[in-house]
């Protein structure tokens, strides 16, 4: 690594620790920072209700499982996937696996099999630092969440998305809202004001 690379490690390290999300998670035993902005986005924008069924792309560590599961409770079915592995969550199915894999993603698709309500991906890829590595990776898998949602939701069903303001960034939200008559851009307090990050709300869809 180089040393300009691991200063600015050091330092992410350093605000991450000093960070109050990261301190109230740790109090409030919750998997990660990610719960609160799921929380700071559906205390504004009233996605979640008991007996949801929804996907949650990208989940671990499971903070927004962990969140969803608290809200839809045992009357609802939340489906998790992630490269990674996840502890399991109460009330959660997990699979793990590349949602870039086609296999992968038919085989999810089939354990769902029913109509869902919320389609939600905080998926992220890697972060190299280098937005034109960074930008592109992270938009092939922002509409592969808007491609599922296409197969998956239901008349009244809702999209969430995490993406990046930057490059091509309109052009995604052109491309959903070809999809979806109601396209909301929210920036969650939770969020870190100096990161790049945002949450596309889609919701009513076209066709
Ligand atoms: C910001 S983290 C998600 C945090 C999570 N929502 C939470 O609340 O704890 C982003 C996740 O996206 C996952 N991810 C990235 N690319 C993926 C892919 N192609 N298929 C599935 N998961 C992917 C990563 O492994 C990582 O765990």
């Amino acid at each position: 690594m180089s040393k300009s690379r691991s200063l600015s490690s050091k330092n992410w390290l350093k605000q991450h620790f000093r960070d109050q999300y990261v301190t109230l998670a740790f109090k409030k035993n919750v998997r990660s920072r990610a719960y609160f902005k799921l929380e700071d986005i559906n205390k504004q924008n009233k996605l979640f209700k008991k007996g949801m069924t929804i996907i949650d792309l990208g989940s671990s560590p499971g903070g927004w499982s962990e969140y969803a599961s608290k809200i839809v409770r045992n009357s609802g079915h939340i489906v998790a996937c992630d490269i990674l592995p996840m502890l399991p969550v109460k009330n959660v199915y997990f699979l793990q696996g590349d949602i870039k894999n086609s296999i992968f993603l038919n085989s999810l698709l089939s354990f769902i099999n029913r109509k869902v309500d919320l389609v939600m991906s905080d998926m992220a890829p890697n972060m190299t630092g280098s937005r034109c590595i960074d930008n592109p990776r992270l938009l092939e898998l922002n509409r592969l969440a808007l491609k599922i949602s296409k197969r998956v939701l239901c008349n009244h069903g809702k999209l969430l998305i995490k993406s990046f303001y930057g490059e091509q960034f309109n052009v995604l939200v052109e491309e959903i809202r070809t999809l979806f008559i109601k396209v909301k851009i929210f920036k969650p307090n939770s969020s870190r004001t100096r990161s790049r990050e945002v949450y596309i709300i889609a919701s009513e869809r076209t066709k």
